[in-house]
């Protein structure tokens, strides 16, 4: 299997060095010094699992690439809108992308039947340019429940989670569904391919949108916001919040806030993806984890106060890194 990850960062590296552990042929697409190192060194992966290191193509080029079967989107979100022209050297007529995004994708409403049939979540395709970027019928969903980190150009530090979750937005049974799970699966992955992948999204979901802004805001980890009776009790409201969201379209997790809880104290002193933004200058994942959500329990009639006010001290934030960064060039390019 031809595969080209756009965006070759902390998760995209990582399944790509994995997809070429297990024989495909991997080109990723990165820039700056991370770029430099997977050129010159090619991919460490440092895992409880076992460390691995392979040499795929790398550049930042696609048109160095051409048409491949599968292209893996490994872009925070929010870079979707603007990566037409890097993702289109990459399109065959038949070519498949996999979305590796946490939080509500720009496809969710797409292979449905109901009165939302259809219908755009603005918060993650404002006026459509994901959609016009990589149309709807190229999408397969990815539930990533890995936690990896870029511990230093070229090396990707692995901490838990092998699972990879895909689906159809429709839920059919697809050859290439099955193809890139059997290409995971070789790189000694996990890649389930769910019927229902909403309900994985938003059991995925209640996890990011509470710990993801609230780490970011705060500067903690995740077990340390369990730690705190406060802010884990916030935590808690966000979660059953979006949980009664989740409900109002049909989506019922069948996992306790409880069991989420748990789960997230387990994963210790982890720090979110959301939190290695801020620290590094960058606006946070947000209208994907959080901004989505409330949009969709306006849509619904939820009520949900505190994903309302946290997503607006989140927005101010990022507001401020946005700013920052755009007068401060140079230091945001990384
Ligand atoms: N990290 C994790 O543990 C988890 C992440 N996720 C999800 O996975 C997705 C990816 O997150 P993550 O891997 O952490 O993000 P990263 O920021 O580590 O990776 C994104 C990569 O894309 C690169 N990139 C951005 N724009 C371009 C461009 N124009 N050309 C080339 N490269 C570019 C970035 O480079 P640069 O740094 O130079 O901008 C970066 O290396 C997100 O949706 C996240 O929520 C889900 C579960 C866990
Ligand atoms: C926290 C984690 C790894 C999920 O547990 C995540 O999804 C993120 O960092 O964005």
């Amino acid at each position: 299997m031809r595969t080209a990850i756009l965006g070759a960062g902390a998760i995209g590296a990582y399944m790509g060095a994995a997809l070429a552990r297990g024989g495909a042929e991997v080109h990723l697409v990165a820039r700056g010094a991370h770029l430099d190192a997977l050129r010159a060194n090619g991919v460490r992966v440092i895992s409880p699992r076992g460390d691995f290191h392979v040499r795929p193509h790398a550049t930042d080029d696609p048109r160095d690439i051409g048409p491949v079967d599968v292209v893996v989107l490994g872009f925070k979100a929010q870079h979707y809108a603007g990566c037409g022209p890097l993702l289109r050297p990459l399109l065959g007529p038949a070519t498949a992308v996999v979305a590796a995004q946490n939080g509500i994708p720009w496809w969710y409403f797409h292979g449905v039947e109901g009165p939302l049939a259809g219908r755009r979540v603005t918060s993650v395709d404002p006026d459509g340019a994901v959609s016009r970027a990589i149309p709807v019928e190229r999408a397969i969903g990815c539930v990533v429940y890995a936690a990896t980190e870029i511990a230093a150009p070229g090396v990707i530090r692995h901490m838990e989670g092998t699972r990879f979750s895909i689906g159809e937005p429709d839920g059919s049974d697809s050859a290439r569904c099955r193809d890139f799970s059997a290409a995971m699966v070789a790189g000694g992955l996990k890649c389930p391919i769910e019927r229902d992948l909403r309900r994985d999204i938003w059991i995925k979901l209640m996890g990011n949108i509470a710990f993801n802004p609230l780490s970011a805001l705060t500067r903690s980890t995740m077990a340390e916001i369990c730690r705190d009776p406060i802010a884990r009790e916030l935590a808690e409201t966000m979660m059953r919040e979006a949980l009664e969201v989740a409900a109002r379209l049909g989506v019922e997790t069948g996992i306790s806030v409880e069991r989420r809880l748990a789960g997230a104290e387990r994963a210790g002193d982890h720090r979110t993806s959301s939190l290695h933004d801020v620290e590094r200058g960058r606006p946070m994942e947000l209208d994907a984890i959080l901004t989505a959500v409330v949009e969709l329990a306006d849509l619904t009639g939820a009520r949900v106060p505190a994903l309302r006010i946290v997503n607006a001290v989140a927005s101010r934030l990022n507001a401020r890194l946005a700013a920052a960064a755009a007068t401060a060039p140079l230091a945001s390019a990384g």
